[in-house]
């Protein structure tokens, strides 16, 4: 039997929802990650530390029974947000990270900032407490094709941001590109990146080629084939400025299979599952325990994780699809096969 222990892992990029949904999504997470950071694209967003707290007690309140699961809350940034509510969110404790979303850069980002100067102030006392930046890292303008956003966004805005603010933690969230591991590569120590499953396990043709698979559609969108490449290196390569976030990111079946269908595909029920199939298909198994618990902690500032999980290696069957309040959500790999599974 074929088994591998590691440190237990966290996850630094997840989408939880809230109400009811929380019931399905936080014992899925709870299941053997440590930590995860939380996004805070809800509907209103969680652009207050009290409105971040609130919702830190729902998703502890959703744990199952023994668990020691904890939520790291991130505020979500608005032309609104006050440098009181950057220093109230420091003081509390439980907010690690606030997040940028272009308005309009994917699933509900409609509260998002316009233009990033207007956040220059509260990027500045950010920096002085010491609250990374967490970044989608798109335009959004309707002439840019949506292949070229990631890159687009690289070189006009977040190269001048990470200028700009010397001194800010910035995460690249859910890099897709080449261009994305060049830029990061090339930044200071105080620049990371997150990178999913699926972007190391798809490209565009899993999602495109001999017919349209809404369950792949995603924001930032899959790339070809040939930078999906360069995220199986960077992710690979040992270096601790790539952590595993997994952006799964639940949408109702009815949501995704329809005519405009919403960004965001599923992988909580199988994350470090996904990623190990993904690190072993490149011969780097060795490799996952950094990427999976040491990185993000460190980048973080917050300790590793002391205890371990373990994986065996065997095939298992996906099911067709996982409860999700009063409809299902369609995982990855829906009716098929994984090939690692965490030992319970
Ligand atoms: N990644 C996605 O395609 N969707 C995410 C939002 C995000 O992380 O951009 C979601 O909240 O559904
Ligand atoms: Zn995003
Ligand atoms: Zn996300």
């Amino acid at each position: 039997m074929t088994t591998l222990t590691l440190t237990r892992p966290d996850d630094w990029h997840v989408h939880l929802r809230d109400g009811e949904l929380l019931a399905h999504t936080v014992p899925a997470m709870a299941r053997y990650f440590g930590r995860a950071i939380i996004m805070p694209n809800l509907v209103p967003p969680a652009v207050t530390p009290e409105q971040a707290g609130a919702y830190r007690e729902r998703i502890l309140a959703a744990r199952p029974a023994g668990s020691a699961f904890e939520p790291l809350m991130v505020l979500y940034l608005t032309e609104g947000t006050t440098a009181d509510d950057i220093r109230r969110a420091k003081a509390g404790g439980f907010v690690h990270a606030v997040k940028l979303y272009p308005a309009g850069a994917t699933t509900n980002s409609q509260s998002g900032v316009t233009d990033v100067s207007r956040v220059d102030e509260v990027l500045a006392v950010m920096a002085e407490v010491g609250l990374p930046l967490l970044v989608h890292g798109e335009v959004t303008h309707g002439h840019i094709d949506i292949f070229e956003r990631e890159k687009v966004f690289l070189d006009t805005v977040l190269a001048p941001l990470v200028a700009r603010h010397s001194t800010l933690r910035v995460v690249l969230e859910h890099i897709t590109t080449g261009d994305a591991v060049d830029f990061v590569l090339a930044a200071p120590d105080r620049v990371g990146a997150t990178i999913t499953a699926h972007h190391l396990l798809f490209n565009r043709n899993h999602m495109l080629a001999g017919g349209i698979r809404p369950h792949f559609y995603c924001l930032p969108i899959l790339k070809h084939g040939r930078h999906q490449t360069r995220l199986i290196e960077a992710a690979t390569s040992g270096s601790p400025k790539f952590f595993l976030g997994t952006d799964s990111a639940p949408h109702a079946r009815g949501a995704k299979e329809s005519a405009c269908g919403c960004a965001g595909s599923y992988t909580a029920h199988a994350a470090i599952e996904l990623y190990a199939e993904a690190f072993e298909a490149a011969g780097a198994l060795d490799k996952l325990e950094g990427f999976a618990s040491f990185h993000g902690p460190d980048f973080y500032r917050l300790p590793r994780n002391s205890d371990t999980i373990t994986l065996v290696k065997g095939d298992w069957d996906v099911p067709a699809s996982y409860p999700f309040g009063q409809t299902e959500v369609v995982p990855v790999r829906a009716g098929e096969k994984i090939s690692w599974q965490v030992v319970a």
